[in-house]
């Protein structure tokens, strides 16, 4: 499919935590979270959500491509976090940025959120519903996080990141492959604002938020396994060895994950790169925020090969691979 990136951006809030201001609220220290995770510091919102977030992304995007934001016609945004129920975050977003000819939707699939948006707007790109597709990966995690669990709390960062995808005929860019899984079986590894239905009418109990909680050995061990696979099975589709790509950009959960696909797959780490140590694990903004750093520093550039990976709560795996 013939789609080009016309514009990248990413937004983090302005608040940096580092490892040593967790460990004076609990019981952690920065040798411990190094070690385990790569994180050194993540950015924490101070009072702006998941939309507020977006919409800086939305128009730095819109500045970057010289579009108007009437000339988008669908906007969707990955998120875990999400302002409410309704209106979704992407509506929020439409409705903030003066898009009135977009339609506008969130997906809900974790980590993998982000990799799953491109898969539909490349989708709506190439039956010709939409021209002009924004995606956006947009988390407020410190709201769902439960900050007297230390071995979620010090993982999880707020922050955006996205894109205006296009169809661009004539140009080399293309949406070459993708592969997408779900494991729902395993679903329970991994959980964040359960609402659990009545069992009583009228009702009688106040409805407590379930903040994330998660099987850390299961999906650690379930991204290694399955990452790898998803990654081989999207090359193959593309008809592409994977020494073919130029670089694997994966979803920043976990150095120590990220070290071991490269192992497993017998690549050289610098195809791997890694932010988490400044943003930690920020869910469906991870890959946008990554992509965004390796557009500007003129890594990926025109004919670049790269795969995007998503891998998290659902359970999900997710992989695409794009010629830039
Ligand atoms: O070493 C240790 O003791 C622990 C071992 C467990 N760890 C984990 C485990 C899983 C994740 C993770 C989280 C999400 C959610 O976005 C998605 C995908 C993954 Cl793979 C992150 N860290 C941290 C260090």
């Amino acid at each position: 499919k013939k789609i080009k990136f016309r514009a990248s951006s990413h937004y983090v809030p302005e608040k940096i935590v580092t490892n040593d201001d967790l460990a004076q609220i609990m019981d952690t220290s920065d040798e411990w979270i190094q070690k385990r995770t790569g994180i050194k510091q993540r950015h924490i919102s101070q009072g702006e959500n998941t939309a507020d977030l977006s919409v800086k992304v939305a128009l730095d995007l819109l500045a970057k491509s010289g579009l108007s934001a009437k000339e988008i016609d669908l906007i969707i945004v990955a998120t875990m976090s999400p302002e409410a129920y309704t209106p979704s975050t992407a509506a929020l977003v439409q409705g903030e940025i003066g898009a009135s000819k977009a339609f506008a939707f969130d997906i809900s699939a974790a980590c993998s959120g982000y990799i799953y948006a491109l898969e539909m707007a490349s989708a709506y790109l190439a039956s010709g519903q939409a021209k002009r597709v924004m995606v956006l990966g947009g988390e407020v995690l410190s709201k769902i996080i439960d900050w007297q669990d230390r071995a979620t709390a010090v993982l999880f960062g707020d922050g955006a990141g996205g894109a205006i995808l296009e169809i661009d005929s004539d140009g080399t860019s293309a949406f070459l492959a993708s592969d997408l899984a779900t494991y729902g079986q395993d679903g329970q590894s991994l959980t964040a604002g359960i609402t659990p239905a009545l069992t009583s009418f009228p009702a009688n109990g106040e409805h407590k938020f379930s903040s994330f909680a998660m099987d850390g050995h299961a999906v650690y061990s379930f991204a290694t396994r399955e990452v790898p696979k998803s990654i081989q099975r999207a090359c193959d589709k593309a008809q592409l060895a994977v020494s073919d790509i130029d670089y694997f950009v994966l979803h920043q959960a976990n150095a120590r994950i990220i070290k071991s696909v490269a192992k497993k797959m017998q690549l050289p780490i610098e195809k791997f790169p890694i932010n988490i140590d400044r943003y930690g694990n920020t869910s469906a903004a991870s890959e946008p925020i990554l992509f965004d750093e390796l557009v500007q520093a003129g890594k990926i550039k025109p004919g670049s090969l790269v795969a995007l990976s998503g891998f998290g709560g659902g359970l999900t795996v997710g992989t695409q691979i794009i010629r830039y």
